[in-house]
């Protein structure tokens, strides 16, 4: 079981602003928190830091009482879903793209992991030998959710995933998260519109002018 905190982070690009404000935030098991704010205001950034692609400018972000290493250890503690499906795949097939991640850290069961992954999201076998950039955006979604846990990670990040869904495309993801919730493992989702999430959380945030504030539940 591991614990992540995030303490007194500050962000920039560049000089002109700053993204991000003394940010602090503790993800532990059990954790469904979900982030919100509107476009801009630093919610992709803010899951980059978490997930270890971005450097924060200054604070650190600490997995149970140490700094995180960047390094195979984590990642493979880390799944991570980008706000646009296409921007993370990179092979030719949907089976290859399922199991890229398991095979870049060296797993074991690569085609029992697959098709775990790919049935957990409800995609169909017959489309692991798919090209992945000519999926509908529902199916993406699913393809991209099951690349990011085939290799079993404890925390799981979801970039505004619900964005480009029909409405079948979104109680579908409803669907996911609720079976995925049942692991306990955390989630952190970003999401402008908390009305599809709010059943799960346990945490909401609004990130606003940089500076990340917890939001009372109804
Ligand atoms: N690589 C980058 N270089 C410079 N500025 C960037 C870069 N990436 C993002 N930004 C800027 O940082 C700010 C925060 O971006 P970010 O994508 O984190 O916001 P967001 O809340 O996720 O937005 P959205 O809801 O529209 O996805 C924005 O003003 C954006 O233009």
């Amino acid at each position: 079981m591991f614990q992540l905190n995030l303490k007194n982070i500050d962000f920039s690009y560049d000089s002109s602003r700053k993204i991000l404000q003394k940010v602090n935030m503790e993800i532990s098991q059990g954790d469904f928190i979900a982030i919100t704010g509107r476009s801009g205001s630093g919610k992709t950034t803010l899951l980059k830091i978490m997930a270890g692609i971005l450097n924060p400018s200054s604070g650190t972000v600490v997995i149970n009482g140490q700094p995180i290493k960047k390094d195979e250890h984590y990642y493979q503690k880390i799944g991570y879903v980008m706000q646009y499906a296409e921007d993370q795949f990179c092979c030719e097939t949907v089976f290859e793209e399922i199991a890229f991640a398991s095979k870049n850290f060296g797993l074991n069961g690569i085609k029992a992991r697959v098709e775990k992954a790919a049935s957990f999201v409800g995609l169909d076998k017959k489309i692991l030998l798919r090209n992945p950039f000519d999926l509908s955006g529902g199916e993406a979604r699913k393809v991209a959710i099951a690349s990011a846990i085939a290799h079993d990670p404890f925390f799981l990040f979801l970039d505004e995933p619900f964005s480009g869904l029909d409405k079948l495309g979104k109680e579908n993801l409803k669907k996911i998260l609720s079976k995925w919730k049942d692991s306990k493992k955390p989630v952190v989702i970003t999401s402008h519109n908390l009305k599809y999430i709010h059943d799960f959380t346990n945490k909401i945030f609004l990130l606003e002018d940089g500076f990340l504030t917890q939001k009372l539940m109804m």
